[in-house]
């Protein structure tokens, strides 16, 4: 990701996010100041009770005094500064990384499956720790190097101007360090950022397709490819720790130069007796100290680019429309369960062709509707358009005479249960997986929809019954056993709308049978839309709608269908399974 707006403007959103939290960083900031300016008095202070001490003048009371006041505080403002910015950055990353979730919600599914999930994962966990550097570590000592410079500058302009001249050129120049390579810096810091999040997405990949690597003897290759991959991260790294290091060389070099320059100017200045030599000290170490805030800005700074990579792809995130907005806030009262798609055309994008075309049909309240038609045919697309994945291009999908839009999303999704093909399993026990439309139902209810659902019999015989974890993507459980948990998963919802989609995969002709009963159960009462790769489950339907190209070609009982249409004959003997 290249851009071109410069670092203050890309900040600016990030700064944004900050939110309630403003007050936190602000007195952070405040601590930080106060630290600096502290051990500045007490450097100088400590220096012009030495130089009394060398000089054999005077009472040394008031400043050993100050001193006493100064030192504690020496300690305690950069705790606190530490320790506010945290809790600030702490708080703003829970935000920010709450933001993320709730967009990916609000962005599911279509650009979810536009981008790999690795990749999105690192932008939700390490994108947003990355901003830790940014409000921890960054813009405190930013504000403090601004103003405590400013001070140590005034009190040497106090004790003769020429050791404020001579100070001044090493501070600018340090100051300007980090803009020398900004270009170079940024591109880095996206490349960096970039990279990790592919070595991510090339992770999870391999680790939910290790099975279809291991059979087709292709886990070399992808070990091959991951080693790339790996080496593109180490190139972009030492390129960024190259660069980052050279500045650091620099940075050493002008502080060095700078402090040299005050202690020629200050020893000139003593022997052509214009400073008091009491002073000398005092001037050094003022000079010496002033360098810290600076140097520490400019070292957080090389690793902004990071920071602003990681913006960035966060900002693109939260910056995405969402395909589907509400248009209202409140839900029509108790629809009739009555779906009618009314001449729906939808495509997946601009220049692509439309998936589902023309397309009009309707399911009456507690009938079940099979769709079937070739794969490709739009199928899916109709149940994703149901659920108002997306919306249709023109034409409307109503429930009880409502355009689906007139529902909040989340009441819509309320009304429809879905048993997809490839059930989903969270590794958490599966009594919770059963209970995830339902949170709040008890532990009985549970276990009746998992009887109805056929599923019962097989979770108690698991070693830890209803408390077992399915393993990552339900990798413990057959494919029939996965979607009778999601059956009763449906059952336990209890929406007066299913859409189920029926498996491709061959099952046994044993768990075929507990499926199709727990479909016959779920089935009850609801109006339901299946799409169905089985002439078993197509029997069981009271109407059967085709799709082809994306159009309904001919719709009607299964028998009637059989018997006057081609098209339907020629899917059945090609497509369905018996
Ligand atoms: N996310 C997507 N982006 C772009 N095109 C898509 C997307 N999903 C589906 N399509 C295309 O839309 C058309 C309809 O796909 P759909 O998945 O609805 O068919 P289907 O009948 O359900 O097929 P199958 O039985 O194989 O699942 C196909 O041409 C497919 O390539």
């Amino acid at each position: 990701m290249t851009s071109v707006a410069p670092p203050l403007v890309r900040l600016r959103p990030v700064l944004a996010l900050l939110g309630p939290h403003r007050p936190l960083l602000l007195a952070a900031v405040f601590s930080g100041i106060a630290h600096h300016l502290v051990v500045l008095a007490s450097a100088g202070v400590a220096a012009w009770v030495v130089s009394r001490v060398i000089t054999g003048g005077g009472d040394l009371t008031g400043g050993l005094v100050v001193l006493g006041v100064l030192l504690p505080l020496v300690g305690l403002t950069p705790w606190l500064e530490s320790y506010l910015a945290h809790v600030a950055a702490f708080r703003v990353l829970a935000d920010v990384r709450g933001r993320v979730y709730s967009a990916f919600e609000r962005l599911a599914p279509g650009y979810l499956l536009e981008r790999r999930s690795g990749d999105l994962g690192s932008a939700a966990i390490s994108d947003v720790e990355q901003l830790e550097l940014w409000f921890a570590h960054t813009l405190s000592p930013l504000v403090s190097a601004a103003t405590v410079p400013l001070a140590a500058l005034t009190a040497l302009g106090v004790f003769h101007p020429t050791l404020a001249l001579a100070l001044a050129p090493a501070l600018i120049l340090l100051a300007t360090v980090p803009g020398w390579l900004r270009r170079r810096a940024e591109a880095q810091g996206a490349e960096l950022r970039a990279r990790l999040g592919e070595l991510g997405a090339e992770a999870v990949d391999t680790l939910q397709g290790m099975r279809e690597l291991l059979t087709s003897g292709a886990a070399d290759r992808q070990i091959a490819r991951f080693a790339g991959q790996d080496t593109r991260l180490l190139a972009a790294k030492l390129a960024h720790g190259r660069r980052s290091g050279l500045e650091h060389a620099v940075t050493n070099a002008i502080t060095v130069v700078g402090l040299i320059a005050v202690l020629l100017t200050a020893a000139l200045l003593v022997t052509g007796g214009d400073l008091d030599p009491a002073l000398f000290p005092v001037a050094v170490v003022l000079a010496a100290t002033t360098f810290a805030p600076v140097t520490a800005v400019v070292d957080v700074a090389r690793d902004l680019n990071l920071v602003l990579a990681s913006g960035d792809r966060i900002m693109t995130i939260l910056r995405t429309p969402a395909p589907v907005t509400d248009r209202v806030t409140t839900a029509p009262a108790g629809p009739d369960p009555r779906i009618a798609f009314d001449a729906v055309t939808f495509s997946y994008g601009p220049g692509l062709p439309a998936a589902v075309s023309h397309t009009s049909f309707t399911i009456e309240p507690g009938e079940t509707v099979a769709l079937v038609g070739h794969s490709g045919a739009g199928k899916s697309t109709c149940a994703s358009l149901l659920m108002r994945f997306w919306d249709p291009d023109s034409g409307t999908i109503a429930i009880g005479g409502h355009d689906i839009r007139d529902f909040p999303q989340e009441e819509l999704r309320r009304l429809i249960t879905l048993v997809p093909q490839d059930v989903y399993l969270f590794n958490i026990p599966i009594r919770d997986n059963i209970r995830l439309g339902r949170p709040d139902a008890s532990d009985q209810d549970v276990i009746a929809a998992a009887r109805a659902a056929q599923a019962d019999e097989f979770i108690t015989g698991l070693p830890d019954g209803y408390d077992t974890v399915p393993g990552e993507l339900g990798a413990r459980l057959s494919g029939g056993q996965r979607q009778r948990v999601a059956i009763a998963r449906a059952l336990l919802k209890d929406a007066p709308i299913l859409i189920m989609d029926e498996a491709v995969s061959n099952l046994d002709a044993e768990s075929e049978q507990e499926v199709s009963a727990a479909m016959t159960q779920a089935r009850k009462n609801r109006t339901t839309l299946i799409i169905a790769h089985r002439l078993s489950t197509i029997l069981t339907a009271d109407r059967v709608v085709m799709l082809e190209n994306g159009g309904v070609v001919d719709s009607g009982a299964h028998s009637k269908l059989l018997a006057r249409s081609e098209p339907y004959r020629r899917l059945l003997a090609t497509q369905v399974s018996g």
